[in-house]
């Protein structure tokens, strides 16, 4: 008997190729598309959204075209939950989250993965540009870097859990973006050409700041900025404006350029200094994973790095306290509270955490 698989949807040509690449490795596929943003946001029907009404209709199209069922499912209070309100939490707690992160962490990997299994499927399966790879010689599930270096997405999904890893199919790791395209414009697939999306799924306009005012407008209070020695030099317009390292729209003329270089949510202060002090080459990072083993027992060399677009970075890591402390060879620009660090060792994530 086919072994089932359920593909996620997202009517783009990532997730539509990787569904065409399944049926062809002789898996029973189903395509899913999960309903994750409240109905109420008006952008919902516009073009592009994740799960706008385009992005339903393309998947349609697509799911017929390769002869594959295809459903709509209601996941909107569990994103609701676990990612639109903890990134609106952790701006107004002085911090810049990543919602993508969380969204691979309890939707797409743990809520999707419990739902593909109800439907009696063996794997879940998505259009991520990764490899999972099983190490025989320990038995566990490693994640790798995709082929495509300039797509590569282990960055977000270092918090993959070995139950999740055993269950999932990510059938493009080994494809490059062009290689991708083609695939579509030849099998005649009628989302080849659409762009792809790089917004935040949920926030029109990637206008975050926005999206968060008129969700909790009593929450965002006007505070000041200070210098490193507490002086008050201006006011701010609400610390989840803010990011570190920050330079642009500070609406600040000290007659020369400052940064922002740490953010009080307690004192509701944005601290603004020279460039050198957003500079740092330590790190402690809490909600910590690893892959290639479940526990950092010592000291490790690695690369590291703090943002999705950031640099890797030599760096060893320890564990220290429920944590990881990070120690990179050179300063890092703006270290960011919320962001995620991940570890690679070559090719392969070691895992990661949540900066704190
Ligand atoms: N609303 C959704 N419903 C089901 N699966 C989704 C949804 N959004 C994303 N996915 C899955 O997660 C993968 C990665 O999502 P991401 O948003 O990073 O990529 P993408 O650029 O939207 O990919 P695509 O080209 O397939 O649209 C997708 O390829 C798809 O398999």
């Amino acid at each position: 008997m086919k072994e089932k698989v359920v593909i996620g949807m997202s009517g783009g040509v990532d997730s539509s190729v990787a569904a065409y690449l399944l049926k062809e490795q002789g898996y029973d596929v189903v395509g899913i598309t999960m309903e994750v943003i409240p109905r109420n946001l008006e952008f919902e029907e516009r073009e592009g959204g994740c799960c706008s009404l385009s992005a339903v209709n393309d998947a349609t199209r697509v799911a017929a075209k390769l002869d594959i069922p295809y459903y709509v499912l209601n996941f909107k209070d569990v994103f609701e939950s676990k990612v639109i309100n903890y990134f609106i939490d952790e701006y107004l707690a002085g911090k810049t989250p990543n919602p993508c992160i969380a969204c691979n962490k309890y939707i797409k990997f743990d809520e999707f993965l419990k739902r593909a299994k109800v439907l009696g499927a063996k794997y879940i399966a998505t259009g991520h540009y990764a490899i999972i790879e099983k190490d025989n010689k320990t038995g566990r599930y490693l994640l790798k870097r995709s082929k495509d270096e300039k797509k590569d997405q282990t960055y977000v999904l270092y918090n993959m859990t070995q139950y999740q890893l055993a269950h999932t199919l990510m059938p493009l790791g080994g494809y490059t973006k062009d290689k991708v395209r083609e695939i579509a414009r030849e099998i005649g697939l009628p989302v080849a050409n659409k762009k792809d999306s790089e917004e935040i799924c949920f926030v029109p306009d990637n206008d975050y700041a926005r999206f968060i005012k008129e969700r909790r407008p009593e929450e965002i209070k006007p505070g000041y900025f200070v210098d490193v020695n507490g002086n008050k030099l201006g006011k701010h317009k609400g610390i989840i404006h803010y990011t570190i390292g920050q330079r642009k729209g500070l609406g600040l003329s000290l007659g020369k350029p400052v940064y922002v270089i740490d953010i009080i949510p307690e004192k509701n202060l944005v601290v603004v200094g020279d460039e050198k002090d957003i500079f740092k080459d330590t790190l402690y990072a809490e909600d910590v994973n690893f892959i290639p083993f479940e526990k950092l027992e010592g000291e490790m060399k690695v690369t590291a790095k703090i943002r999705y677009s950031a640099k890797e970075a030599d760096a060893t890591i320890m564990p220290y306290k429920n944590g990881v402390l990070v120690k990179f060879e050179t300063p890092q620009r703006a270290i960011t509270k919320g962001q995620s660090v991940v570890f690679y060792d070559g090719d392969i994530v070691v895992g990661g955490g949540i900066i704190k």
